[in-house]
């Protein structure tokens, strides 16, 4: 049942202590919100586990297998991936080529590629700008296969971040506040998207402070503060916590 087990997973930034020891657990196939305040280390959470940062202690392990410290890419071959931001040197790739060039970056490529030949890399080539369509559609994303970056709407620009994650076969996707600056029409839009990828099996961990939204999408609310796991339960749940609403409101305890 469990996809993902975060084990007393610690991080210091020189004095700074970004985690300090968070555990928890995500179930295959839930969208799961991982909230709390600002610094409670959810996004730094998010680069442990994607391999751009090694915790200082603790172990991460997905699907059976532990992951702690191992490259990004290694990590996204198993089936984990964190969405980025599209990088300005990209600028003038259009919408598919950003979607072809993550399809390409699959375990064992060129390994296949050296024992099939030409004819297999022809294929291969059929086979990625096919699934390329597919994303494309899927996130309806086709009108605008041509264009540039730069020229497509913010919440566009998330959704190709999505897609550019689902070219890999993901079996768990890493979301950080995929809704941030997008107006709110294409907000629900792009929750109805991963609602309907958490039906197709995609299990989805999403960091977001809209909390109408997180209410409206996620199963289960994972609540971070001080670097820790504080609570988890349905929206409802934790909104009335109160241990959870002092570490909003920053109340100190008497
Ligand atoms: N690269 C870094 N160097 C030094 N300190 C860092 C670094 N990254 C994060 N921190 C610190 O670690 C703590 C956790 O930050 P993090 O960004 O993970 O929190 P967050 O929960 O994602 O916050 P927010 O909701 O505001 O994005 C904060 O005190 C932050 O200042």
């Amino acid at each position: 049942m469990t996809l993902l087990s975060i084990r007393n997973v610690s991080l210091h930034f020189g004095g700074v202590q970004a985690l300090t020891g968070a555990s928890f657990d995500v179930a295959r196939g839930t969208l799961t919100g991982l909230i709390g305040p600002n610094g409670a280390g959810k996004t730094t959470l998010f680069n442990c586990i994607s391999g751009l940062y090694r915790p200082t202690g603790g172990a991460i392990v997905f699907d059976g297998q532990p992951i702690t410290g191992l490259a990004p890419d290694r990590i996204t071959a198993r089936g984990l991936i964190r969405t980025f931001q599209l990088a300005r040197g990209f600028a003038r790739m259009t919408v598919f080529d950003h979607l072809l060039l993550y399809g390409q970056h699959q375990p064992g490529e060129s390994l296949l590629g050296a024992l099939v030949g030409d004819r297999g890399a022809a294929e291969r080539e059929a086979q990625l700008q096919e699934k390329a369509w597919a994303v494309a559609r899927r996130l309806k994303l086709e009108r605008i296969v041509d264009a540039l970056p730069g020229n497509i709407s913010g919440g566009q620009k998330k959704l190709l971040e999505i897609g550019r994650a689902l070219m890999t076969d993901p079996q768990m996707l890493l979301l950080d506040e995929p809704m941030a600056g997008v107006n709110p029409t294409l907000v629900n839009e792009i929750g109805d998207h991963l609602l309907a990828l958490q039906q197709e099996g995609l299990t989805i961990l999403l960091i977001e402070h809209d909390m109408p939204l997180i209410r409206r999408l996620c199963d289960e609310v994972i609540v971070m503060a001080d670097g820790a796991f504080m609570a988890r339960g349905d929206f409802d749940q934790v909104a009335a916590d109160s241990r959870v609403q002092e570490a909003y409101l920053g109340v100190v305890r008497a």
